[in-house]
């Protein structure tokens, strides 16, 4: 297992142009690139930079990469993929410049075709494989859009692989986001896998693009319904998905079919959305047994319903809700069993924490699996419409010590009192991490335990570093990182990062 190292000097320089400019230190980036709308912040065109940086720098030296003439835009090439970047491409290297390669495997060497050359790179088009990598297996390839669709990238990578993969990107993130003395972050645990590898997504979002105007007329073609092709803002059409459940697989050709005859009602393009919902039946004579029957919902208003274990979630369709239901047993477990602090000085036994704060909560999906055992639960979430629903999940689940405030996170440290020396906190962000307010707030009150879960590791371990070098957040101590695989044959990770207070009181 590979330890998360240190950043040297090098990695210093680029992080401190991707501090967040509002903290202390940032406020590099935006100069950084002025011709061009801002890079996002632990984007995805961010994350491919410093990968190919990094790549580069570990490069025998290469010919002045300026006087090398470019392939004009359609030329096609052969390259040797060195390695996966942590967007779920692969990167080559062809006189000095880094090329971007979809569908690819370190060690392939493939025929590509050349798109566009960005500042740092040069994209192509896949087009075949002229000599596979050890690592690939087509044979398991189980879909037919595979390497032209968007949405998958590792459908040829057996999925043990995927894991170590992930495990990387994490390893990776925390070395090329943040910046950690030696010896202050655990080793990256092994990704825990998701039970289902196909057949596991709840929710399916295909579209597709309406005339430039005027609406459709019932003279004009039907359009693609579908996601994007890789690398361009073109639909694919789409039949079938396999890794959606069976339930929004079969929502697919029903609505392909509802749009293909009813075309005309719309005046422009839409986005589908296909969201499984679940009706258990319990047996009446023995109520440990049921029955379910699974449908889809399209209507982003209406209430789904989904089962955890025996925990009853409803949430309004087109709200946030996890889209893997088959690891969430797995995960919720862990994000319990890692609430629960230290009673013994030697860390060898631990009780559930007398409070849990939930921040980001959602539809209420932490409190209501981890809350049974604490004196007092709080939630908080930008979306009434969550929090509504937060409060109706956690009643019907029975968790009776539980209560839900609408707004934006830090929010939640004006209603707490209660002691953050005996309380837990899950921190849930989107995408774009947390925000400096809430980070500066939590320090304040210093929980006990920090559960920090992400699905973008990149601003996780930005935030991680703001906590841990901050004068309130020394205290911390990292016990543990790891990732989730919520979305098999695609690049995407959950991260879960564990920190206790050890400092004075
Ligand atoms: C990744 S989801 C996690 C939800 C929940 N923990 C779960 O697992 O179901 C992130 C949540 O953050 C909420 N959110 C986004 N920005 C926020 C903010 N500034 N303050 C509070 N909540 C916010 C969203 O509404 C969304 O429910």
């Amino acid at each position: 297992m590979e330890a998360v190292g240190p950043a040297g000097p090098d990695n210093q320089q680029r992080i401190e142009k991707r501090k967040f400019p509002n903290r202390p230190g940032g406020g590099q980036k935006r100069m950084r690139r002025e011709k061009k709308k801002p890079v996002k912040e632990g984007g995805a065109e961010e994350v491919l930079e410093i990968d190919i940086k990094n790549l580069l720098a570990s490069q025998p030296e290469t010919p002045e990469t300026a006087s090398v003439q470019l392939p004009a835009p359609f030329t096609e090439l052969e390259l040797e993929v060195i390695q996966l970047s942590s967007i779920g491409d692969g990167l080559a290297v062809h006189e000095g410049r880094a090329y971007v390669v979809p569908f690819s495997l370190p060690g392939d060497r493939v025929a590509v075709k050349v798109i566009r050359h960005a500042d740092t790179h040069t994209v192509v088009d896949f087009l075949k494989v002229v000599r596979p990598s050890p690592d690939r297996d087509d044979s398991l390839i189980g879909c037919k859009y595979f390497a032209t669709c968007s949405g998958c990238q590792f459908q040829m990578l057996a999925y043990e692989k995927q894991l170590e993969h992930k495990k990387q990107v994490i390893v990776n993130a925390y070395k090329h986001f943040g910046d950690f003395p030696e010896g202050l972050l655990p080793t990256v645990g092994e990704t825990i896998g998701s039970p289902l590898k196909y057949n596991y997504r709840t929710k399916l979002t295909p579209h597709f693009d309406g005339p430039r105007r005027g609406g459709f007329n019932p003279d004009m073609p039907v359009p693609e319904i579908g996601f994007n092709i890789k690398g361009q803002r073109k639909v694919l059409d789409i039949e079938d998905c396999p890794i959606g459940v069976d339930s929004v697989r079969s929502g697919i050709t029903d609505q392909r079919k509802y749009v293909h005859e009813n075309l005309t009602k719309y005046k422009r393009g839409a986005t589908i959305l296909l969201r499984e919902n679940t009706v258990r039946t319990v047996d009446e004579q023995d109520p440990t047994k049921f029955t379910e029957e699974k449908t889809f919902i399209t209507d982003s208003n209406a209430v789904s319903t989904e089962y955890i274990g025996n925990f009853k979630f409803t949430s309004p369709a087109g709200a946030f809700f996890q889209n893997n239901n088959s690891i969430l047993p797995t995960f919720t477990a862990y994000i319990r069993d890692n609430l629960s602090l230290p009673v013994s000085a030697d860390n060898s036994a631990s009780e559930p924490p007398k409070y849990l704060v939930d921040a980001y909560c959602g539809s209420g999906l932490f409190t209501v699996t981890c809350g049974s055992t604490v004196q007092k639960a709080i939630g908080v979430d930008i979306s009434a419409d969550s929090i509504a629903y937060a409060s109706k999940n956690a009643e019907a689940n029975g968790i009776t010590n539980a209560s839900f405030i609408a707004g934006n996170a830090e929010k939640i440290f004006a209603d707490i009192d209660f002691p953050g020396s005996e309380t837990s906190c899950i921190i849930d962000p989107p995408r774009k991490g947390c925000d400096q307010l809430f980070l500066d707030q939590l320090l304040e009150f210093k929980p006990k335990r920090i559960v920090y879960v992400s699905c973008n590791v990149h601003t996780q371990a930005r935030d991680m570093e703001y906590i841990l070098k901050a004068e309130k957040g020394k205290g911390y101590r990292v016990d543990s990182i790891r990732g989730f695989d919520f979305f098999p044959q695609t690049h995407h990770v959950e991260s879960v990062a564990v920190l206790t207070w050890v400092g004075d009181n």
